[in-house]
């Protein structure tokens, strides 16, 4: 190449110098002014500064005074240069938060991945850090830096607002100051967050802070974990368990004393205890008493064995009169007295409302809901006269009742279980109670039992009383066509058998079905038979 064209390219570029020169911001110009040496080095200074900043946090700290940096002048020779502690600071937070244009973005990525990078290293590395003594590429490194200037310079010129948004941000991102050491204080004050009192404030190591500041909270989180391992442990609660202390639990906990859950077993399984209904079971009713079960088909029965029987299935409770086909069902009442029409004439609430006692009476007694006011319709062939309900409780005064002039049929009102009040349920019993133990004129009392349920400690304790006060009385099983044959006849036999020592009780047993009609024919001629033989 000729001479004249090297001199041309020269020449060249010479202008590019200016030019790029010249690009140079109104604030760099203004900043270079004020320095006594060039913009170039200008800019490589702070870089340096900045870089020392970030390397120099620990060293610095540790030594405590001001560190010896070597720079590069215009000249490219290594200048001296003392960074003060003030500086260093400006610097970090420059480069610890960042910018908030793309390229700033830019800058504070690297920035901060310097950091990070630096926390890797341990501060040992010289990558991002110019340290005299300790690297040889500083010169290199500040070079390049000065080759950057322009866009490091917009970091210094940040305003003091950016700079907080920024670091709120960073802290906001979890960015912890470099080192390991750091990231480990962080994870422990995390841990420790949850073991201090909210009103403790938590130290969070941030960017800004100085590697002094740094030292210090590690010293300060070792106390405190020291002191959290100093703190007196909560002592366990230890429940001593009493085994003879039967205060505060189940009887049948097996807890208790010993060997007494197993005697319990041993005597269980001694004596293995029948369920009531396994107790029914084992019944062996009299044959007497399954004859007259089946003569009278009791019991639960097929609409096709009545009829085969020779009933007429149409009629209400067919098996009471064989059979009838007119309307004048009552005309064929076997017995006279029952033919008679069925009059209420009284109710009492109390004792002193009882009618006067001029005819002899039968009363018709049970627990609330057995059929009384049915089994009286039922004798009568009368549906209606009396009332009735499958809600019990219905009858709740005596009710007196004229069978033509020869007979009085008594309604008394149910005791035991009945939607009433409590108080009102006791003044029933009370009634009846007195009813059956003082009555003058009464002949007879149908004490009714519901087959399905057999007796109740309310029955016995009635037959008590009309024992204590000689009243005749008679068993009579009703609604009998809701269990089987067989059941009827266990119940028969049951209650009989635990009947056998009472003296007023009267036999026979009767068993009626107010619904199908059985047994209703042979208690209509035992009350007629009451009837024909009293005395007035
Ligand atoms: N299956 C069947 N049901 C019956 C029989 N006798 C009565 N019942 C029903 O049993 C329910 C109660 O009948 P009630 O005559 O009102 O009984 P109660 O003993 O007078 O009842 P209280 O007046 O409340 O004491 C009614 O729904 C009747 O239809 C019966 O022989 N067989
Ligand atoms: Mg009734």
């Amino acid at each position: 190449m000729p001479a004249e064209d090297i001199l041309r390219q020269k020449l060249k570029k010479r202008p590019k110098l200016v030019v790029r020169n010249s690009m140079r911001t109104k604030k760099d110009v203004i900043s270079s002014e004020k320095n006594e040496v060039c913009g170039r080095e200008n800019v490589s200074e702070r870089k340096l500064k900045k870089r020392v900043k970030f390397k120099g946090m620990k060293s610095g700290e540790e030594r405590g005074e001001k560190e010896e940096l070597r720079t590069l002048d215009s000249c490219g020779k290594k200048k001296r240069v003392y960074a003060k502690e003030g500086m260093y600071e400006n610097v970090k937070v420059r480069n610890g938060v960042g910018v908030a244009t793309s390229k700033k973005k830019t800058l504070f990525k690297k920035g901060e991945k310097k950091v990070k990078d630096e926390a890797v290293e341990g501060n040992t590395g010289h990558r991002t850090m110019w340290v005299p003594g300790k690297s040889r590429n500083g010169s290199s490194k500040a070079k390049h830096l000065a080759h950057n200037g322009k866009e490091k310079k917009e970091n210094v010129v940040l305003s003091a607002a950016r700079h907080k948004a920024k670091a709120k941000e960073v802290e906001r991102m979890g960015f912890v100051g470099n080192g390991d050491q750091g990231s480990g204080l962080v994870k422990k004050n995390r841990a420790k967050k949850s073991e201090l009192s909210k009103g403790k404030s938590q130290e969070v190591v941030s960017p800004l802070s100085s590697a002094k500041k740094k030292v210090r909270d590690k010293a300060t989180l070792d106390d405190d974990a020291e002191t959290l391992d100093n703190r007196p442990k909560k002592k366990k609660r230890v429940i001593k368990i009493d085994p003879y202390d039967i205060s505060n639990k189940r009887l049948d906990d097996s807890i208790g004393i010993d060997g007494s859950k197993e005697e319990k077993k041993k005597e269980s399984e001694k004596e293995p205890k029948m369920s009531m209904n396994a107790q029914f079971r084992a019944i062996q009713p009299s044959p007497s008493i399954l004859s007259f079960v089946e003569k009278n088909l009791l019991g639960r029965r097929r609409l096709i064995d009545i009829r085969r029987a020779g009933y007429n299935i149409d009629l209400s409770a067919p098996l009471d009169n064989i059979p009838f086909s007119s309307s004048s069902e009552r005309e064929k009442i076997e017995e006279n007295i029952f033919r008679n029409k069925l009059d209420f004439f009284a109710a009492a609430k109390v004792s002193s409302s009882f009618p006067p006692p001029n005819l002899p009476e039968i009363a018709f007694a049970g627990r609330s809901n057995v059929g009384k006011s049915s089994l009286l319709n039922a004798l009568t062939r009368q549906w209606g006269v009396v009332r009735t309900s499958d809600k019990p409780g219905l009858t709740q005064t005596i009710n007196f009742f004229k069978l033509g002039t020869k007979l009085c049929l008594v309604d008394l009102p149910g005791y035991g279980f009945a939607y009433a009040k409590e108080e009102v349920k006791e003044a029933w019993e009370e009634l009846v109670k007195e009813y059956v133990s003082t009555r003058v004129g009464l002949k007879r009392v149908c004490l009714l039992i519901d087959t399905k349920w057999g007796m109740k400690p309310r029955d016995y304790e009635l037959i008590e009383l009309m024992e204590r006060s000689k009243t005749k009385y008679q068993i009579v099983l009703t609604k009998t066509d809701v269990v089987f044959p067989i059941d009827v006849a266990r119940r028969a036999m049951q209650i009989e058998e635990s009947l056998l020592q009472n003296k007023s009780v009267v036999q026979p047993l009767m068993m009626v079905s107010s619904k199908s009609g059985a047994g209703i024919r042979s208690l209509r001629t035992i009350l007629a038979n009451i009837t024909r033989f009293a005395k007035r």
